[in-house]
């Protein structure tokens, strides 16, 4: 069996000792590459993924320590505790002109691209029932956690090195007050199991390059207003009137800005799987307004036979959140939805064989590391310098500022 890697807290980092293997993503808000630290490990054979965010950017700072506190919190003293479908901190470096943080490298692209990558673009039912199991349990202990996470998108699903799901990119995330005590007795159970289990996927640090290309363009989430945004006070953290999102994921109660709670979460549930079922979102749209029109408005089509999958779809993008599954009774009322029948959660990591396995190819990577460094300070400084953006790529599900609402 593979021995676990030894525990480290997250540790200080220094910009002057990491080397710039390449860049994995750009969003809204920061630059990830795929780094190596010079001080800890001269050859580049343990690279990991660093967020690194221009603190001058507009929300940059303020979303970049949300981010932070949160993986923090994902970042348990002991390791037995560490989520296999959430990153775990690793360090962090503060700078005048830079925040970044450090996450396990995830080289197997995320589901956006892996998408892209199927017949049809299309994932089967069965390849479906997989990541949506994984993301499922990451969204119940983050929930358990009392954080909302308000992002869920393909791109924001990550594909580890052992081929299972890994959720990132938390600064839309908001702590809000646990809703009731069947969720919590569930996550206690969960927990103990977890401890009990001792074998977790982790995010194996040394790890190779994908074959996958990376040639899309995320689409980036958006603070936005509301359609309709009405002064409403809640007390405790109950629920957050913030509207956040990527447009075609955003729920109608975030539109309607009526406040909104764990519910969203369990919408967009619904939209991805309806994304990896059909290869478009349910109330896409010519333009943003006309998307917002239909999430509010109309009810998504399935094509095709009827089967357990719509069905599940169907009662996961209910307009009304009360009567959304999932509302009343969290992730173990969703758990218990047919579409599920036969799924051993407790053994996820260990039963499932993942659908896809990132290629190793450790040396390949190492020449990277020797070949092809970016500095990161001076990749900034030359992204201030050029003054034109390529255009953005068919896939992109723009970056919006919603000003029209
Ligand atoms: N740990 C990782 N391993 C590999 N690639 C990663 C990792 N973290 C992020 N990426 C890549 O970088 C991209 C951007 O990362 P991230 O979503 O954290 O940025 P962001 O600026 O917060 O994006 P958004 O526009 O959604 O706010 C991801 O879609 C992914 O392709």
């Amino acid at each position: 069996m593979e021995s676990d890697p030894p525990y480290s807290p997250p540790v200080s980092l220094e910009l002057e000792n990491l080397k710039a293997i390449k860049v994995l993503g750009e969003g809204a808000m920061g630059t990830v590459f795929l780094v190596y630290d010079t001080a800890t490990d001269p050859t580049g054979r343990s690279p990991f993924a660093l967020k690194v965010v221009q603190r001058s950017k507009h929300d940059a700072d303020r979303r970049a320590r949300l981010e932070i506190a949160v993986l923090e919190k994902l970042s348990p003293a002991n390791p037995e505790f560490q989520h296999p479908f959430l990153p775990r901190l690793l360090g962090h470096l503060h700078t005048a002109e830079f925040l970044a943080w450090a996450v396990p490298y995830c080289p197997g692209s995320d589901l956006h691209v892996l998408r892209y990558h199927q017949i049809d673009r299309v994932f089967s039912p069965v390849v479906i029932r997989f990541y949506v199991a994984e993301v499922l349990c990451a969204l119940e202990h983050l929930h358990s956690l009392g954080i909302v996470y308000r992002d869920l998108k393909p791109e924001n699903i990550l594909i580890q090195q052992s081929g299972h799901a890994m959720l990132t990119d938390f600064d839309l995330s908001r702590n809000l007050k646990k809703k009731n005590s069947s969720e919590s007795s569930t996550d206690e159970k969960k927990d103990r199991y977890w401890l009990f289990r001792n074998t977790f996927i982790r995010c194996i640090p040394a790890v190779p390059d994908c074959r996958i290309e990376r040639t899309f363009v995320k689409s980036k989430s958006a603070r936005v207003s509301p359609v309709n945004r009405r002064k409403l006070s809640f007390s405790n953290e109950e629920r957050s009137n913030s509207f956040v999102g990527t447009e075609e994921y955003v729920s109608p109660e975030v539109l309607r800005g009526h406040g909104h709670e764990f519910a969203v979460d369990w919408w967009s549930l619904g939209i991805l799987c309806y994304e990896m079922l059909y290869g478009t979102t349910p109330f896409k749209a010519e333009n943003r307004k006309e998307t917002f029109r239909k999430i509010l408005t109309k009810e998504p089509d399935f094509m095709g036979e009827r089967n357990t999958l719509t069905d599940f779809i169907g009662r996961l993008l209910k307009k009304d959140p009360k009567k959304r599954l999932g509302y009343h009774g969290g992730a173990s009322e969703i758990k218990e939805h047919p579409f599920f029948e036969g799924v051993n959660w407790e053994l996820l990591t260990e039963v499932n064989r993942p659908p896809f396995i990132p290629p190793r190819d450790e040396d390949d990577l190492t020449e990277k590391a020797t070949a092809e460094e970016l500095d990161i300070k001076e990749y900034f400084a030359r992204l201030k310098a050029t003054t034109s953006l390529p255009p953005p790529s068919p896939q992109f599900r723009g970056n919006v500022s919603f000003t029209e609402f």
